[in-house]
């Protein structure tokens, strides 16, 4: 019976297909496990041909359908192992497949697949023009170092005319994936013995044999970080039905390296763009921190923590689907930093106490003002208590007397800050009497608690993700719950999808990640179109990183998938957007997307609502996300653009984009009132359209009636909708 197996780049593919070309692969597929190899290469049906002009014959193409082919690799060498390389259309298959050539790696013993009519075509090219050129971009590293880590006389000649990084990424696509990862490595200044550790090591088989350049049927089982043996019909229907998990089988090796790194010494970091793979990465070191427990008597606690419930479960449903063993997932707590501290809270004093949200704390604040007769807005004294008493953990008016007001933009001298101290007495004490909290007082406490002395952290390792919106009082909760070592807490975030305004030095919070910092750069969920469209948001702004001691920037920030141009779109009224939307939505799913694939995203719940009624009129089914929908519930999802956070959707629509709502006139403290607080707050506003914004793989619509928010850029004709204004 021959065995199935499929490259990373046909998962790259086949999300995008229509759906009758996918049924095809799946009917094909079955096939393929139903046959014998002779029935196999007879089967009229199939047609596994072998193309005349093939540069190497071994890669031949499948009939899908009518009109789309397969191009497989059917190695030569007497093996059964069938490579599933590419599904695309009959005359684009059959180009690909007459154009590659499949080799195996002298250093990984991997399978890679080369475009050599390209290479050919390209390097005598770049060898003409860097003819003149005195520096190259690997000169540094010899031939002999570059041959150790895999680099064939091929590609060797290609290595040598590379000029710059930019030459490099061109080439990439031509390359075989092991050659052209070396090179990335080595043009990013990692040395060849960091490379021969980081990307080959991590794939060379443990003892391997003589290196045969034939044998591609042992190749194709070395090849574990880009192809995927399927061994029986239900793993072929688990692999073809959810594609875009493929990220459980192939991590990138920028990925790989930082999930599956033995040991940190201490706190370690990963951040990088939106679509980046970051939670990816923090499940895939949770399972590594999981499994490297083995067979240990007491077994280590682990907590996966990050902002919201609704992404708290999406965490625990991906953990399980990727941890195989299932007596290591109940040593894994997925939920957020509140729910964490509330439990603390709870076991530790035996009582539970009542939650005030951000409006009634607010509307407390107002009374208090009043009451004292304070000079200070509400507003005013709520982020005066979040970001600096709160912020530093201030407990008396003699701590608060001293404290840092660093980043507010207004002065308070000595009897101003004990008439604000008072404030904050009478709101602390009003609360405790009620026994009520608000969520960053609950975490003060439970931070307090995991404190005293003799109470041993509930964790060894602690895991977080959306870390950039945690307030200092959630991360000194974390840093207690955890003692200080080897791995104990591993971050990911990104400061450019900050939306809550929380500034944090994780220094002097007690964690650093000097040196155990990486960040990622390739995105996988959207397109290149989408990805500058929404970068360009932000173009121009200070982002802070995630420390709190610099910045942070999105250079070399990129995708390797390409699709269509944003739109955005201006109508002259509301109605006519509500259309435009609606019209959209349609079609995309008349192009085949699922309802519970799109999503329309709006900054206030009330926009949202009429985009709801506006589809419902048009027949589209829609599910609002803060009713929590099950996972399969069908519907276009309708979320405000908070909620979309760490989400992703094949489409997404963002809606109701005016001057009005973007920023939103009630996040925005005045400028007179406190300036610096008041490009904090713009800044975060204009963050968050860019999450927003880049929730989208495959299509996005940005539309607004009248006048258009100040963070869009100019419409130009090219990208606006013709009849509308
Ligand atoms: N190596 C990979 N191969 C294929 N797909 C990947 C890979 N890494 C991540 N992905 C996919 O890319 C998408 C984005 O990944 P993920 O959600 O982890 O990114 P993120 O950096 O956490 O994003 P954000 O910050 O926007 O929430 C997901 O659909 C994920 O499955």
């Amino acid at each position: 019976m021959p065995q199935l197996a499929f490259a990373s780049s046909f998962f790259e593919e086949y999300e995008r297909l229509e759906k009758t070309v996918r049924k095809g692969v799946r009917e094909v597929m079955a096939k393929f496990q139903a046959l014998t190899v002779t029935e196999l290469l007879s089967d009229r049906g199939l047609r596994l041909e072998q193309l005349a002009r093939a540069r190497d014959p071994r890669i031949r193409t499948i009939r899908i359908n009518q009109a789309w082919r397969g191009v497989v690799l059917a190695p030569d060498d007497g093996g059964d192992t069938y490579v599933l390389l590419k599904v695309a259309h009959h005359d684009k298959a059959n180009a690909w497949a007459v154009r590659h050539v499949a080799s195996v790696n002298s250093a990984t013993r991997g399978l890679e697949v080369r475009n050599v009519e390209a290479l050919e075509t390209l390097t005598p090219t770049f060898e003409r023009t860097a003819g003149a050129t005195a520096t190259r971009l690997l000169q540094g590293v010899s031939d002999a170092d570059l041959r150790r880590l895999g680099i064939d006389d091929h590609v060797l000649r290609v290595a040598r005319t590379l000029v710059d990084k930019g030459q490099l990424e061109v080439f990439g696509a031509y390359l075989p994936e092991d050659q052209f990862e070396v090179l990335q490595f080595l043009a990013e200044g990692f040395t060849p013995e960091e490379v021969w550790r980081d990307v080959v090591a991590v794939r060379r088989p443990t003892a391997p044999g003589p290196h045969d350049p034939d044998d591609l049927s042992t190749a194709i089982t070395h090849t574990r970080s880009r192809i995927a043996l399927v061994s029986g019909p239900r793993e072929l229907q688990d692999i073809l039905t959810k594609p875009f998990a493929a990220w459980r089988i192939f991590l990138h090796p920028a990925q790989r390296r930082v999930a599956y790194r033995p040991s940190y010494a201490g706190p370690a970091q990963i951040s990088g763009g939106p679509g980046t793979g970051k939670t990816v990465v923090a499940l895939h070191r949770v399972r590594h921190l999981l499994e490297r427990q083995g067979e240990r008597e007491s077994p280590e606690r682990v907590l996966l923590t990050t902002y919201t419930n609704a992404l708290a479960a999406a965490l625990r449903e991906s953990l399980d689907s990727l941890v195989d063993d299932p007596r290591l997932l109940p040593l894994v707590d997925v939920i957020t930093v509140n729910t964490l501290a509330h439990r603390v809270v709870r076991r530790a004093t035996g009582r539970t106490p009542e939650m005030v949200d951000s409006r009634q704390e607010r509307l407390r604040w107002q009374r208090i003002a009043a009451k004292l007769e304070l000079p200070w807005s509400e507003q005013f004294l709520a982020l005066e208590y979040r970001h600096v008493v709160l912020g530093q953990g201030v407990t008396t008016s003699e701590e608060y007397l001293r404290a840092s007001r660093a980043g507010r933009g207004s002065r308070l001298g000595p009897l101003q800050r004990a008439r604000l101290w008072r404030a904050v007495e009478e709101f602390t004490g009003e609360l405790a009497v009620e026994d009520r909290r608000t969520y960053l007082q609950i975490c003060e406490d439970a931070a307090r608690l995991l404190g005293r002395p003799g109470t041993p952290p509930p964790y060894r390792h602690v895991v977080v993700d959306e870390a950039q919106d945690l307030h200092p009082a959630q991360w000194r909760v974390l840093r207690a719950a955890v003692p200080p070592g080897p791995d104990d807490l591993f971050i990911a975030g990104d400061p450019h999808q900050r939306i809550y305004d929380c500034r944090v030095s994780l220094r002097s919070l007690g964690i650093n990640v000097t040196g155990r910092s990486t960040r990622l750069r390739i995105n996988y969920r959207s397109t290149e179109e989408i990805l500058s469209w929404a970068t360009a948001l932000l173009t121009g702004e200070r982002i802070e990183d995630l420390e709190g001691d610099g910045r942070d920037d999105l250079l070399g920030y990129r995708s390797a998938l390409r699709g269509e141009r944003p739109v955005l779109r201006g109508t002259a009224s509301v109605t006519e957007e509500l259309d435009a939307v609606a019209r959209q939505v349609r079609a995309w799913t008349e192009a085949d997307v699922r309802p519970a694939e799109i999503a329309v995203a709006t900054r206030f719940h009330d926009h949202g609502e009429r985009v709801r009624q506006r589809l419902e009129a048009e027949g589209i089914p829609v599910v609002a996300l803060r009713d929590a929908p099950p996972a399969d519930a069908p519907g276009v999802r309708i979320a405000t653009m908070h909620a979309m956070k760490g989400l992703e959707f094949r489409c997404v629509a963002v809606a109701g984009v005016t001057a009005a709502a973007l920023p939103a006139p009630k996040a925005i403290t005045p400028p007179e009132l406190d300036p610096l607080q008041h490009e904090a707050d713009l800044l975060a506003e204009r963050c968050l359209l860019f999450v927003a914004c880049t929730r989208a793989r495959e299509a996005l619509h940005v539309s607004y009636s009248g006048t258009p928010s100040p963070f869009l850029p100019l419409p130009d004709t090219e990208s606006r909708g013709g009849d509308d204004h």
